[in-house]
This record gives C-alpha cells, structure tokens and sequence, in this order.
C-alpha cells in the first residue's frame, strides 16, 4: 500500500491534460472544486478548464447549469461553497467528456447506466478514468463494480477512489483521507499518480493501494452496514449496539468482497481510509444513517424519507441491500450473511427492526 506523499515519478505530459468530471451532486460538486484548485496549482500538468456533467433542472425558473456558470455555486447539491470559475458546468455528458484525457465518474450509482450508454464511442480511447462511485451492478445473477462497468462500456482503463469522505466537510477543506484503487501494471500506477495530482491536497490526503476492486466494495457495502447503524440510533440502543453492527458489517463486507471477487486485498478493510474509516464516518454522519434513523422514528418508507430529507440527493444504501439480496439470493447464500440479510428484510420485507440483531 502506498500512503499519502507525492508520487515518486510523474508521467511526463507533453500535453496538458484535459479534465472531466462527470455528476455534480453533492459529491460531485466537492470533488470538481478540489479538481479546479488542483488544475490551477499543477497548470503544468493539467489544463485549467474543468467541465463539469450537470443533470439540467431548474431551480425557482432558472437552469441549474446557469446558476452554476454565474454564480460559481451549486445551490441545490452543495450550498453555501464556491467552485473555482474555471468549473463549467454543461448540460450533456457528452459534451463534458469530449476530448476528456482525464474521467471522473462520480453519480449516483443507479444513473451510470444510461451516462455508459450515451458516452459509449465518443471518449478518447487512450483517456483515463476514476469511479467514485459508491455502488454495485447487479444484473442477471451477477454482481459487478462500476470501475469494470465503465471499464467494459467505454474502453477506457478505470480506477477507483472511496474513503471517509462525508462531502459536506471535505468542500469546507475539514481533514479527511481518501483512498484511490488501482490496476497493476505500469499504466494502472501511472492513472493513480496522475489522479493523485488532481485530487491530493493539504486537507484532502490521498493514499494509494492497488486494489480497485477492494476500494470500491468497501464504498459499495459499507452503505448497506451504515442503514443498520441507522436502524440502532432510531431503536435507541446506544453506542455499544452500533459498533457490534459495524463490526460484524465490516466481516460481512470482507468475507462478501473475498468469496465473489478475485484478488481483492484484507488491509483494504482495515488499513485504509476506504475500508474501516469510510464505514465509521458513514455510520455516525452520512445521509444513509440519518434516513434509517427517520425510518424507526416515523414508521415512513425510505423512498418518501428520501425525497423529505435529501431534497434531491440520493440514498445508495437500500438499493444496495436490494441489489445484494438479489444477488445473494441468486446463489443461495442469503443467511450466510445475516446483517445484509436483516437490512434487506427490515426495508423490503416489513420485519419487525427489533429483530435486527436476533440471527446475528
Ligand atoms: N455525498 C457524499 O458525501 C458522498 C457521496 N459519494 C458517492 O458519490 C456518488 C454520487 O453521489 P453525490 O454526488 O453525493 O450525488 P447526490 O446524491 O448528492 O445527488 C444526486 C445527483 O444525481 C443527479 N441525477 C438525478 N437524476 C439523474 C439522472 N436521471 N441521470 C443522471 N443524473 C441524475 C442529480 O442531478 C444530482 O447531481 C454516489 O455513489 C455516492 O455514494 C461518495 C463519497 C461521499
Ligand atoms: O460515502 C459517504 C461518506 O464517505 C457518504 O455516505 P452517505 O451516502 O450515507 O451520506
């Protein structure tokens, strides 16, 4: 595992690389200003120009993109921060990803289908890109991580970043540590050295491992761990009950990643900022939490809590238990993994969340 200090060599860039990032929610929209600080700060690797994907909607009769273009904010995702103004924002994912040497992919998880779909033959073969994407591809009894979906749609060699990385904080510069996953080989190296120059700051560490399949199950599951956490501050069962669901969660998320995936690294769980520091943070502040809290509280479902609470942004946490069930079921290896098993029950099948713990 490498830590968090400049890469020991730099790809030489006889051209300056041209950067996209494609989403602009919440984490999005944090992850493009960091990219439009560090463009500027390293001008002799990047160009300085950022596009930036953004699902048009208006807001108060006003295009979302506009608002972003004139006032260097995104009011309904990230509020109350300033982008840098040499982040555009464009209304076409095309559009930002033309000419990209550089990718970001960082939407919600259940949109990187139909964003594959549209970009499929239009990216630079020889562009790089990074997921950030916190979710799996479940599809006819199969299970995938979104580096190798975008891997296989576009042609492009796909790293991975996920860490403690609550974007609320990392936009307001609050320390945090982050992790980027990469392929082997030379090329997957030279990737994580060129996406560490993008994102590496004083106050946003990033570390390196070569495990991109690790950095984004732990990014994936750790949703599914943080719904029960939420489940234990709803029940009011106290401190000790939520660290014995994380703990057991972290085993499930372990085990689950080495039975159904090639190669993927232990200390990932337990080293790095993407395996048992993600799990914390997510567990004590993320929105995942907060709405498995509201769904003991109010007895609501989580699609309405979702829409109440998040104001458009989006929770990945029960689609990812649906999506591991489905998954799971196909095997038929459900109760050998009894806290994913108990989320999916609790939201899907009305069982009673006082039985969250009982087959654990
Ligand atoms: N928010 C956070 O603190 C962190 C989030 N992540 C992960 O980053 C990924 C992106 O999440 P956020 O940026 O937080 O998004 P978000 O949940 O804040 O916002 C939802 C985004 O989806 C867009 N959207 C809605 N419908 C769409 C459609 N049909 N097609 C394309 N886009 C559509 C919205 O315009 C908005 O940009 C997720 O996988 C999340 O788990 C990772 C680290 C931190
Ligand atoms: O991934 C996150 C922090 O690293 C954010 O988690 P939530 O989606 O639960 O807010």
């Amino acid at each position: 595992m490498s830590s968090s200090s400049a890469p020991a060599s730099s790809p030489s860039a006889a051209k300056k690389l041209k950067v996209a990032i494609i989403g602009s929610g919440n984490w999005g929209s944090a992850i493009a200003r960091i990219a439009g600080i560090n463009t500027e700060r390293h001008s002799d690797v990047f160009e300085k120009d950022v596009l930036m994907y953004v699902y048009e909607e208006e807001i108060k009769g006003k295009k979302l993109t506009q608002i972003i273009n004139e006032e260097h904010e995104n009011p309904k995702y990230l509020p109350g921060v300033k982008l840098p103004a040499h982040v555009r924002a464009v209304p076409s994912a095309t559009e930002a990803a033309q000419g990209a040497h550089l990718l970001v992919f960082v939407l919600p998880h259940q949109f990187i289908g139909s964003v594959c779909k549209e970009l499929k033959g239009k990216v630079d073969p020889s562009a790089r890109a990074i997921s950030m994407i916190k979710g799996v591809d479940v599809r006819d009894g199969d299970i995938r991580i979104f580096a190798d979906v975008i891997e296989e749609a576009l042609g492009v060699d796909c790293s991975a970043l996920s860490g403690a990385n609550i974007a609320n904080e990392v936009a307001q510069d609050k320390f945090s540590e982050t992790t980027i996953g990469h392929r082997e080989g030379e090329r997957g190296r030279e990737s994580a050295e060129l996406f560490f120059r993008l994102f590496d700051t004083k106050t946003f560490k990033v570390g390196m491992i070569e495990d991109v399949a690790g950095v984004s199950l732990c990014g994936a599951l750790k949703n599914v761990v943080a719904i029960a956490a939420g489940f234990t501050d709803g029940l009011g069962w106290g401190d000790n009950a939520k660290a014995a669901v994380m703990r057991i969660g972290l085993m499930e998320m372990k085990r689950f990643s080495e039975e159904f995936f090639k190669g993927v690294k232990p200390e990932t769980f337990t080293e790095t900022s993407a395996g048992i520091a993600d799990l914390i943070t997510t567990c004590m502040g993320g929105r995942n939490r907060k709405c498995a809290e509201a769904f003991v509280k109010t007895g609501k479902p989580f699609d309405q809590l979702e829409k109440e609470l998040l104001n458009g942004q989006k929770l990945q946490g029960t689609e990812t238990a649906r999506e591991v069930h489905e998954f799971l079921k196909a095997r038929g290896k459900v109760d050998e993994y009894p806290l994913f098993r108990a989320v999916y029950s609790i939201a899907y099948e009305g069982f009673d969340v006082q039985d969250l713990t009982s087959k654990l």
